[in-house]
């Protein structure tokens, strides 16, 4: 079954924890560590070093699953790849929206029948409006280049958009999906007050980010590089009731 994209109002369920851990060992341990949480991402250093056996072990605990690869390939490459996702049984998958709309309709079409629901990264939330101007040299504002990715992506089929919490409101208001539908909203960039920012540029704190009308927080090494990880998972939730 495809999972509801507006879940109810715990605070548990909007919150995605990204298990970025080098293996499935380290990742069982701090699942193990936080029973209450119903969603987890595995991303590309997780996936390349133990994928299957993470994914197996999450679905076996009935947990929902956001598989992150970022995918951007020729169409062709990126369907393919789509394909032999779904078999993971994941809830979501990522491809890149920069891969342009003949790669994202022909991933969506692999993903049609399946519970995997296609999710386009718009512009990485650790890109900063410099880097977007002089480093990769687009000559437009950061919501401007989300806001023509995300519309790239809706009107290839897609279910949801990873962003910035800062740019969704906008976006909100300005794109909805081809069926009529609220695109689904999921995004890190995350950052609880006082915790660090590290490589992410565009971030907002998890509360902000639930007002600005994001459907998933997608929140990584605040939780699971913590001192003490149950306890940093258990203030975002207190935050968030
Ligand atoms: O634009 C994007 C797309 C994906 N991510 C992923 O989310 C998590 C964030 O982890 P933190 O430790 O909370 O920074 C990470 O797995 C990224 O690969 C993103 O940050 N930005």
């Amino acid at each position: 079954m495809k999972i509801n994209l507006n879940p109810e109002v715990t605070p548990q369920s909007k919150i995605i924890v990204a298990l970025d851990l080098p293996t499935a060992a380290e990742a069982i341990a701090i699942c193990d560590r936080i029973p209450d949480v119903e969603f987890w991402k595995v991303g590309l250093e997780l996936f390349i070093a133990d994928g299957k056996i993470i994914l197996q072990e999450l679905k076996a605990r009935n947990k929902k699953v956001f598989l992150d690869l970022k995918l951007h390939d020729i169409p062709n490459t990126v369907a393919s790849a789509c394909r032999v996702a779904t078999k993971y049984g994941a809830d979501f998958l990522t491809i890149h929206a920069s891969g342009g709309k003949a790669m994202m309709q022909a991933a969506q079409a692999e993903v049609q029948d399946s519970n995997t629901q296609l999710l386009a990264v718009s512009l990485l939330t650790s890109t900063s409006a410099r880097e977007l101007a002089s480093d990769l040299q687009v000559p437009l504002e950061v919501s401007d280049y989300v806001s023509h990715l995300v519309k790239l992506a809706r009107d290839s089929g897609l279910t949801g958009i990873v962003c910035s919490p800062h740019e969704v409101a906008n976006l909100r208001s300005q794109v909805k999906s081809i069926n009529g539908d609220d695109l689904c909203f999921v995004t890190p960039g995350v950052r609880p007050a006082g915790t660090a920012h590290g490589d992410q540029s565009r971030v907002m704190t998890p509360k902000d980010a639930i007002a600005a009308g994001t459907n998933y927080l997608v929140i990584g090494r605040p939780i699971t590089a913590a001192p003490d990880p149950v306890m940093a998972w258990e203030n975002i939730c207190q935050e968030l009731s």
